[in-house]
Parts: C-alpha cells; sequence; structure tokens
C-alpha cells in the first residue's frame, strides 16, 4: 500500500513537472510580448485576450490542478486520465489537454462521482450523453507548484473502492482567515447539481446553516458566465446580500474563481441610488434595537408587522390598483382653450395619453403628451398671418396650457406612495408611522421596495438596469414584494434564491415559507433543492444547535453533520455578573493557547450590551473589534458583536455570553438566534450564563434523547 502510494506520488510529480514546465513556457511568451497601447482595435483586442490569458496562466502556474479523474469511456481500450484546475490550459502546439477547467462539461463527472461501478455519464454539448467508467478519483494539493498532498478518493483496483470524505474532512478541520473560500477542490454532489443548473430558471435553496449556499451561489455564478458566456456578461449579474460587512466578507470567492465585474450590494444602496436619494432611510440601529429587544419590550410579530404588510403581494396588487386609478384620473377633465375660437378637444389629449402612447410608463405617456399638445399649438400658431399675433397668441396659448397642466400635477413615487397611507385598507396605525417619518422625507427599509415599483410604473426600466441573473441570498429575510420587483427586472426570470428558514430571525419582515417566492415563478421555471448537511461545524456543534432550534417548538429540519468530530460544546455557569469579562478573557486565553484558533466571536444578544462588553475587555487590554449594524469590513481576529448580526459569517471559535432565560427564552424566534449564532462556529463552541441556563438549552444533557455526549457543563463560580 505505501509503495503504491509512493509511486501515486512519483507518478504525478511528473505530470505536475509537464503541466508546470508548459504553462510556464506559454507564460514566458506572453510576458516578453510588449503591451499595446496603440489605437488598432484588432491589436486591442488581442492584448486583452493575451492580458487575460497571463492572468489565468499566472494562476494556473502556482495551481494548475487539484483532481485527476481517470475515465474510460465505453468503446475506448484505455482510461484517460483529466486532471481538474481551474482554469483549462492546453498544449500550445499539439491542442492536448493538460488541465480541464472545473466547469466544462467532461469535469462534471469529478463531482458528480459517488463511487460505484455503474456507468458512469455527463453531457457533452457536440456529442450529447457519454457514457464510461471511473477508474481512479484523485484529491492533489499543489501550492506554489509543490506536490504536498495525494490523496485517492476512490480507486476501483483497491481491496477498498468507496469513496471516502478523507479529503474533505481535511479541508473543513482547516483554520479560516475573515474571508470565505472557494471550494472547487471538493464540491459535493448535491451542490454540483445545482451550480451546474441551467440559467432561466429560479433556483430556490433552503439549505442548513453551513450547508455551503452562499459558496454554492457564487460558483454558480462563475459557472454560468462560463457555460454561456455568449448570451452573459459579468457586468449584468448582480449579488443582492444582507449587509455590506457580508459583501466584504465573500468578496475573496469571485476572484480567486477568475470573475470580476459581477454587481454586488444590498437592497437598500441599490434602491436608494435608483430614487437618487429623494429619501433617507430611518437608523437602522434603531430599528433593530426595537426588533431585537428582550423581556417585556419584546414586539409582536405577526402579519400586521409593518415589514409583513408592506412586503407581501397584497399590498403590491393594492399598490397596482391604485396606479391603475390614476391612470384612469389623472388627465383634466376639460378641453385645452389655447384662445377663443381654437380649442384642443379633451377628448384628443385623451386619445394621444390613452391609445397612441399607451405603451410607454405612465410619467413618460404625460411627458410624450405634453410635448404634443405643444407642437399642436405651434400648428395652429403658424395659422396667425403677423408675428405680432404668434407672438401674442402664444403666450394666451401657453398661460393657458400652463393652467391646464396644473391639473394634471406631475407625481414623484415618494408623493405618490404618500397618498396611500390616507386610504381606509391600511390600518390605522401603520398610516400613523409612516406619515410620521415621511414628513422627514424618511422611510423604513420595507417601503423602498413599493417605491421602486412604483418608480418603474412611472418611468420604465431602462434596458441597461435589467438584469442577466440575480442572487438573492438569506432570501429568507426578503420579502415576496421586493423578490417580484427583482424579476420584473431580470432577463428570463434567471435567480439564485437561497436561504434558511431555520435562521429567520428577520420574521418581522420576510418570508415564512418558500411558497412566498416559489408561487412568484411559473412553476416549470423554478426548481426548489434542499440541502440538509452542513460542512461547517463540528459533530458537537451541530446536534447542539439542532437541540437548541428544536426546543422552540415548530418542527425543523435537522442539520446532518460531516463525520467531523471535535471539541465537546461547553456549558459554562458563572458565580455573577462580575464575573463576565473575566471569563471571557480566559477562554479567549486557552483558545488561544492551542494555536489552532484564529478567529474568535464574542456575541451578546443586543447592540448595546456588546457596546458595554467591549468597552470593559479592551479596558482589560485584548484586542477585539466591536461590530455594528451598517459597518462596511470584516477584519477577523476576535470579534464583539450582536448575535442578530453574526448571520452568514463563520469564526473558527464562538462565545456566547448571556445566554440566560432573559436574553434567550424559549420560543421559536429566539430559539433561531441562538442557532444562528451557535452554527457560527467552525471548531469550538462555548456559552455562558450566570445563574441560570436558557431553557432553549437548560438540563439538556439530562435529557436522554438528545443527548449524545456532545456538551460539557462546567462551573466557573
Ligand atoms: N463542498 C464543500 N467543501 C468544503 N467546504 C465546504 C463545502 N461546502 C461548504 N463548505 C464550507 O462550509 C462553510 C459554510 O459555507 P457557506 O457559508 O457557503 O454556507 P451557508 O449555507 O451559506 O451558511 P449559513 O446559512 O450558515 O450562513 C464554509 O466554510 C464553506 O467553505
Amino acid at each position: 500500500m505505501l509503495d503504491q502510494t509512493q509511486s501515486a506520488y512519483q507518478d504525478e510529480l511528473k505530470q505536475l513537472k509537464k503541466t508546470t514546465d508548459e504553462i510556464d513556457k506559454q507564460l514566458q511568451k506572453i510576458v516578453e510580448t510588449p503591451r499595446y497601447f496603440g489605437q488598432d482595435l484588432t491589436e486591442q483586442v488581442l492584448d486583452l485576450n493575451r492580458e487575460v490569458k497571463r492572468e489565468h496562466l499566472q494562476k494556473a502556474s502556482a495551481e494548475p490542478y487539484f483532481g485527476r479523474l481517470d475515465y474510460q469511456e465505453i468503446g475506448k481500450t484505455q482510461p484517460f486520465p483529466l486532471y481538474i484546475g481551474k482554469n483549462g490550459v492546453e498544449n500550445d502546439k499539439t491542442h492536448e489537454l493538460l488541465v480541464i477547467d472545473w466547469r466544462a462539461p467532461v469535469a462534471s463527472l469529478f463531482y458528480s462521482f459517488t463511487g460505484g461501478t455503474e456507468e458512469a455519464t455527463y453531457e457533452s454539448p457536440e456529442d450529447g450523453t457519454i457514457s464510461g467508467h471511473v477508474l481512479l478519483k484523485r484529491n492533489l494539493v499543489i501550492r506554489q507548484q509543490v506536490l504536498q498532498r495525494v490523496v485517492d478518493t476512490y480507486d476501483r483496483d483497491s481491496d477498498e473502492p468507496t469513496i471516502t470524505d478523507e479529503f474533505l474532512l481535511y479541508r473543513l478541520g482547516e483554520n479560516k482567515d475573515n474571508r470565505l473560500r472557494d471550494i472547487v477542490s471538493t464540491i459535493q454532489a448535491e451542490q454540483d447539481q445545482i451550480i451546474r443548473s441551467v440559467r432561466n430558471t429560479a433556483i430556490v435553496i433552503q439549505g442548513v446553516a453551513g450547508s455551503g449556499k452562499t459558496t454554492v451561489a457564487l460558483h454558480r455564478l462563475a459557472f454560468l458566465l462560463y457555460q454561456y458566456r455568449d448570451n452573459i456578461r459579468a457586468e449584468r449579474m448582480i449579488i443582492f446580500a444582507p449587509n455590506s460587512m457580508f459583501l466584504d466578507y465573500i468578496s475573496g470567492v469571485l476572484p480567486e474563481l477568475g470573475v470580476g465585474h459581477i454587481q454586488q450590494t444590498i437592497f437598500q444602496d441599490w434602491t436608494l441610488a435608483l430614487l437618487d436619494n429623494a429619501v433617507k432611510l430611518t437608523d437602522s440601529t434603531k430599528r433593530l434595537a426595537y426588533w431585537f429587544n428582550i423581556g417585556a419590550k419584546k414586539p409582536q410579530i405577526d402579519n400586521q408587522a409593518p415589514g409583513r404588510f408592506k412586503g407581501s403581494i397584497a399590498f403590491l396588487h393594492y399598490i397596482d390598483e391604485k396606479l391603475q386609478q390614476f391612470e384612469a384620473a389623472c388627465l383634466p377633465t376639460a378641453d385645452l382653450v389655447a384662445w377663443e375660437g381654437k380649442t384642443l378637444l379633451n377628448k384628443t389629449v385623451h386619445e394621444w395619453f390613452y391609445v397612441e402612447n399607451k405603451h410607454y410608463p405612465l410619467m413618460k405617456r404625460r411627458d410624450r403628451t405634453v410635448a404634443r399638445m405643444k407642437r399642436w399649438i405651434e400648428i395652429e400658431l403658424t395659422k396667425f398671418p403677423s408675428e405680432s399675433m404668434r407672438k401674442e397668441y402664444k403666450k394666451k396659448a401657453n398661460d393657458r396650457l400652463r393652467a391646464y397642466l396644473k391639473q394634471w400635477p406631475e407625481e414623484s413615487p415618494f408623493s405618490f406612495y404618500k397618498t396611500i397611507f390616507t386610504e381606509p385598507h391600511v390600518p390605522d396605525e401603520l398610516i400613523k408611522e409612516s406619515n410620521l417619518l415621511f414628513k422627514k422625507k424618511e422611510v423604513q427599509p420595507e417601503d423602498l421596495a413599493p417605491l421602486i415599483y412604483i418608480h418603474n410604473r412611472f418611468y420604465g426600466i431602462e434596458s441597461e438596469q435589467m438584469f442577466d441573473h440575480v442572487v438573492i441570498d438569506e432570501a429568507q429575510d426578503f420579502s415576496p414584494f421586493q423578490v417580484a420587483l427583482l424579476k420584473e427586472q431580470t432577463r428570463g426570470g434567471s435567480f439564485t434564491i437561497l436561504g434558511d428558514l431555520s435562521q429567520g430571525i428577520h420574521a418581522y419582515q420576510g418570508i415564512w415559507n418558500w411558497d412566498e417566492i416559489s408561487s412568484l415563478f411559473e412553476a416549470d421555471r423554478t426548481m426548489y433543492h434542499q440541502l440538509d448537511r452542513s460542512y461547517r461545524s463540528t459533530m458537537e456543534i451541530i446536534h447542539f444547535a439542532n437541540a437548541v432550534l428544536s426546543r422552540g417548538g415548530e418542527a425543523i429540519t435537522p442539520a446532518i453533520p460531516v463525520f467531523r468530530s471535535g471539541e465537546k460544546v461547553r456549558l459554562i455557569e458563572l458565580g455573577n455578573e462580575q464575573q463576565k469579562v473575566e471569563a471571557l478573557l480566559k477562554a479567549v486565553g486557552k483558545l488561544q493557547e492551542s494555536g489552532l484558533i484564529n478567529t474568535i466571536a464574542i456575541v451578546d444578544r443586543t447592540e448595546r450590551e456588546c457596546a458595554i462588553l467591549h468597552e470593559a475587555l479592551t479596558g482589560k487590554g485584548l484586542a477585539a473589534n466591536l461590530i455594528e449594524a451598517g459597518q462596511r469590513e470584516y477584519l477577523g481576529g476576535i470579534s464583539v458583536l450582536p448575535v442578530y448580526l453574526t448571520k452568514g459569517l463563520e469564526f473558527d471559535a464562538v462565545l456566547i455570553i448571556d445566554a440566560d432565560p432573559l436574553h434567550y427564552e424559549q420560543n421559536f424566534q429566539d430559539a433561531k438566534l441562538l442557532y444562528v449564532g451557535c452554527t457560527r462556529a467552525l471548531h469550538e463552541l462555548w456559552l455562558f450564563y450566570v445563574g441560570e441556563a436558557s431553557p432553549l438549552f437548560a438540563n439538556l444533557l439530562y435529557n436522554e434523547e438528545i443527548n449524545n455526549g456532545f456538551a460539557i457543563e462546567e462551573r466557573w463560580l
């Protein structure tokens, strides 16, 4: 066995040398070609192509590939080794494929193959379905041209030819810095299926915490750009993320995959820019503090919550109705008497507005109709014999036109939207609250989708504002209205919509089930995927988090951990409040001692508590960053942050403080919050409480059903 491993290693060394020599030769040739800065278009394109190739080759030179698959097509006598990397490389002269791009159809075998001796097939664009057998699947770790690891995950000739997770576990066991990474070398079959889904479909992914949803969506973008390179442009693809810090956190993945120029934004920023900043958003800190309040101040969340009401499709239909009424009644009813004896009949203006220009958006239609009226006046004026008469009557006509247009006011999306909040169909409380804000030209986040919707009806959507593909991350926090709005702006209904209902901590605005979103798309243009396997955290952490969630009292789909065992979750009772800071310092010290932990999150329940804690910790010399709402950058290291801001992020270790009944009550909303906090941890999860533990995990260890020995209790009194 050892011999076999060594000979595999030697073989791979030789192959690596052959490939890197060829890459370096090609690279050298490009580097020696002078850049072109002249005006000739053909030369400019050639230069650009060389630059793209240079970038690819430079990356490929350091890490040319990560996998090998020996595949024997039916009818062929020999297997063919396929080396799979982030970019394809071929021999300049012979055109032999040295490295196959991971997105190429044949490379799908590397991901979809899950063991066994049955035929493995893939779809070739030229030759249709190709069948054959996989003889070997090998993972290779190459860093800076050095072959570090060779792991066979399947070898048909071996005594145990089953696919193993060994390489995946090796990758998952690594520590994280402050950025999400690509996973091209270990994409799992269920993830690959999503990544390679056809465009012009709305893919809805419900995935447990850590199932790779964000990562998969980013890989899907890279795939779409490769597969449909003639039809899709990166600049026309957009990612909607929950906050700016999250965008910063994921910003490394697309460049690693060689993809640039994809728009990345948060919904609020995108809408405010479209509205030309005509309105301001209310202070998000206050809003979050309100919705994440604890104890008696905890607000009630139901369908009348402003976000649920204004985010509903019923509200969209209501606005539609109002727009129709506005459209039907906006024209003045009188004729325009330009001067005595010359009347433009109201019927004619109607005809121009409602028939001739009916395909234009409302305000454009108004502009065109008014322009037509002005032209009519000009033409009538030419019938006067003298310049002085024309002048005199022109003034008269313009005055009359001005008076006429006063009856036909030009609405802005905001002024129109405001009129809705006088209607009996809107709950009184909402009218009061909204009008108070509107007076200050302020709006809530849930007002933005309706405002853009009205904006689009008024002014239309420019073709350059249309998207080729839209990714919505943390989509459980999106409202159906937001998705319906984006659908209008996306060619072919091409979407990747991902989220987790168990992490729906913004239930005051988000969806409560996926039908709310799926039903917006035609049934045959939607695909639903469920990812239940969690890759982020150890088994112990996943078991614990599942137990917390199930105590929330609603039916849940438990996350299934990858078989990666680690330290037990620690439930630590403290003697009194004053001990908290010392306990955290001690915990950080212990974790850092191991040398294995890079990123640590200290998680409290509210932003205020975090600020106080952060001050106390830094006062004791701990170098920690306080993360607040609206923050744009994630710096890694030690962070102090409220639990609701941890969403989407991950840390080597998570320390949850104040895990008591006041901060985490036994209800679904709090269970989701604590679940989110717990599932951010990759390797270590510690929870601290003074006195009593939260009912979401109290006495967990004595509960026969769920006690698998995944947690230990300690008392630091
Ligand atoms: N196939 C895989 N191979 C290696 N690592 C993976 C794989 N899939 C996911 N991961 C890792 O699991 C972690 C979670 O991934 P990601 O953040 O994309 O999940 P998510 O479903 O969006 O999580 P959450 O909903 O909890 O925010 C990341 O560290 C990612 O690199």
